[in-house]
């Protein structure tokens, strides 16, 4: 079980770093570019509706208070707001539409990106899987509300502001430029906010992928937990983490909150000026009533985009903190996912001087040899010897510290390999679901009579059979109902059926008598006339099938030879 080492206080992100982080994000919002481009346009429709709107009320009052014209004279006026209205209804819905469109186009892409990356990825450099369920589900949420709420948000304050100016200069200026100098005070106060928030939110963030890691390494350990008597211990650990991370959620929300009521209070005040100041023009007679209550009922509007902008801010600080973390994952790059590459015409596997020291300072001393497809080597050794460590190697599970794998003569990628290889291990893991899901797990379209022919061939058929429900037996989760030899039997087919190119397979026989071990073997070579084969084996009836054989002891190779001539293990 591993636990992230990442620091849960990070440094503050701002100035040119943050908006590296939203340069990279914005490279993602092609995805939805044209739906928010328009989703911007029917906020600018609606904007325009509401300054109709204020125009027809304060006419409407002005006729009906001043004018003495009454409402059946002003059928001009109410056309007109009824117009406006049911126009500004159908900008706003069609706006939020459009919103969620570019918002989900844009959530696809990342998914597919994340998703293509972590795929990509060699094993060992895989994130936990917590790390990356909490990037692929709140992370990707909170990215696309930067898109969906706060980029157009922000276009929106520009524009709309701008527009309620144009209107009200003709009829009242001096209100104009009373706007035009408050205005400023929203984005301003929004950046002091902002400075503070992204400490918070990228903190949150932190807990959460800390919280989200441990949480999933803990549940695919339960059992053993249990049989420890650890699960308590265990359980008071996730629960302190989840206290730190409601912990940092409220501190986001609460600045979040006190900014809004921040910004609330100063658009209020700025509104308050306007109307003393009209006020005070409506009694001294220096304004008719008709431009004043236009102004007065336009300048909250004039404030509205800016302080909604100032609301969805902390949309931008909870993006930067979910896009720093997708960072580390994906890298610096938005690329396209990777295609995987249909390899499989090579010939010879080559490995030249691999070597690896474990941690613990175990280590597989540098290592060479070839091996042809439609041959076997046998890789023996005492116990602890490095025979799995150099499986894991080939499987690019482990990264060489020195050394190749080669393809007829190319370095590959391990990732490549992987996908033409079948690999039975030490230990394999069943999952919960059938027991033909099981074999098919890496050929979810491989017929039955397939699945049949390679559970017959890893001597799995017979005992499969023997249930009443046959390969439509549903196993518990680690391939609960079957003993520890059956998982294997089972495992053995699944490493199979994909026909691959290579095959290791780390101990074949065990939990086999020498006759059974004889059997299985020489059917498994019959099967893969085509593979190139690599079998860890204790057992020598196993290793007098293969070619050759490696002797491995405390990683150093003690005899590479043909099987005929090898000493006794
Ligand atoms: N993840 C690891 N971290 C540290 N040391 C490791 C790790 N995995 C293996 N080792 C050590 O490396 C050495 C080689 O282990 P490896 O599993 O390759 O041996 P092996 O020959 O396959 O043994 P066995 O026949 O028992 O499976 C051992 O001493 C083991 O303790």
């Amino acid at each position: 079980m591993s636990q992230s080492s990442r620091p849960l206080t990070p440094r503050p992100v701002h100035g040119e770093a943050a908006k590296r982080i939203e340069r990279w994000l914005k490279s993602f919002g092609l995805a939805g570019k044209r739906a928010a481009a328009l989703a911007i346009a029917a906020a600018l429709g609606s904007g325009a509706m509401v300054i109709v709107q204020a125009y027809a009320v304060a006419a409407m009052i002005a006729g009906v208070t001043v004018d003495k014209t009454g409402l059946g004279g002003m059928h001009a006026q109410i056309i007109l707001f009824v117009l406006a209205m049911i126009l500004r209804a159908a900008f706003d819905t069609l706006r939020q539409g459009l919103a969620f469109e570019a918002g989900a186009a844009i959530r696809a892409r990342l998914r597919e990106v994340i998703l293509g990356r972590v795929g990509a990825a060699r094993i060992h450099d895989l994130p936990p899987s917590g790390e990356v369920a909490g990037l692929v589900s709140d992370g990707v949420e909170a990215v696309q509300e930067y898109f969906a709420a706060f980029l157009p948000q922000r276009m929106i304050a520009a524009l709309i502001p701008a527009l309620v100016l144009v209107c009200v200069i003709p009829f009242d200026w001096v209100t104009a430029l009373i706007l035009a100098i408050t205005a400023p005070i929203i984005p301003v106060f929004m950046v002091v906010v902002g400075k503070g928030a992204e400490a918070l939110n990228r903190r949150q963030w932190q807990r959460l992928m800390v919280m989200g890691a441990h949480l999933f390494d803990r549940i695919a350990g339960l059992v053993t937990l249990r049989q420890l008597g650890a699960a308590q211990r265990e359980a008071a650990l996730v629960a302190a983490m989840s206290e730190g991370y409601r912990s940092a959620t409220m501190k986001v929300l609460r600045l979040a909150f006190l900014s809004s009521l921040v910004l609330e209070f100063f658009s209020t005040i700025a509104v308050a000026m306007v109307a003393v100041y009209v006020g005070f023009r409506l009694y001294y007679g220096d304004i008719t009533f008709l431009p004043g209550l236009f102004a007065l009922l336009i300048a909250p509007e004039f404030f509205r985009p800016l302080r909604e902008m100032g609301q969805h801010y902390h949309a931008r600080m909870a993006a930067i903190g979910a896009a720093e973390a997708m960072i580390g994952l994906i890298g610096p790059d938005a690329p396209a996912p990777e295609t995987p590459d249909p390899a499989g015409n090579w010939r010879i596997l080559s490995v030249e001087g691999l070597a690896f020291t474990h941690e613990g300072g175990d280590s597989i001393e540098p290592l060479s040899f070839t091996l042809k497809r439609g041959r076997t080597l046998a890789i023996m050794g005492p116990s602890g010897a490095g025979k799995t460590t150099l499986a894991r190697l080939i499987l690019g599970q482990l990264p060489p510290q020195s050394g190749h794998i080669l393809l007829d003569g190319h370095e590959t990628d391990p990732k490549t390999l992987q996908e033409g290889t079948g690999w039975l291990p030490q230990t394999p893991r069943l999952f919960a679901g059938t027991i033909a899901e099981n074999i098919a797990l890496g050929q979810p379209t491989a017929s039955m009579a397939k699945i049949e022919a390679c559970a017959r061939i890893a001597q799995a058929h017979d005992f499969i059979t023997a249930s009443t429900s046959g390969y439509k037996t549903v196993l518990g989760e680690g391939g609960a109902g079957l003993s520890g030899g059956q998982i294997r039997r089972v495992a053995m087919a699944r490493a199979l059926l994909s026909e691959p190119d290579l095959l290791i397979l780390d101990e074949p026989t065990a939990a086999l008598d020498a006759a059974g071990a004889q059997t299985l073997m020489e059917a498994v070579l019959a099967a893969t006339p085509d593979a190139a084969r690599l079998i860890i084996t204790h057992d020598p009836t196993c290793a007098a099938l293969a070619d050759r054989v490696i002797m491995l002891e405390a990683g150093r190779v003690t005899y590479h030879g043909s099987t005929k001539e090898m000493p006794h293990a």
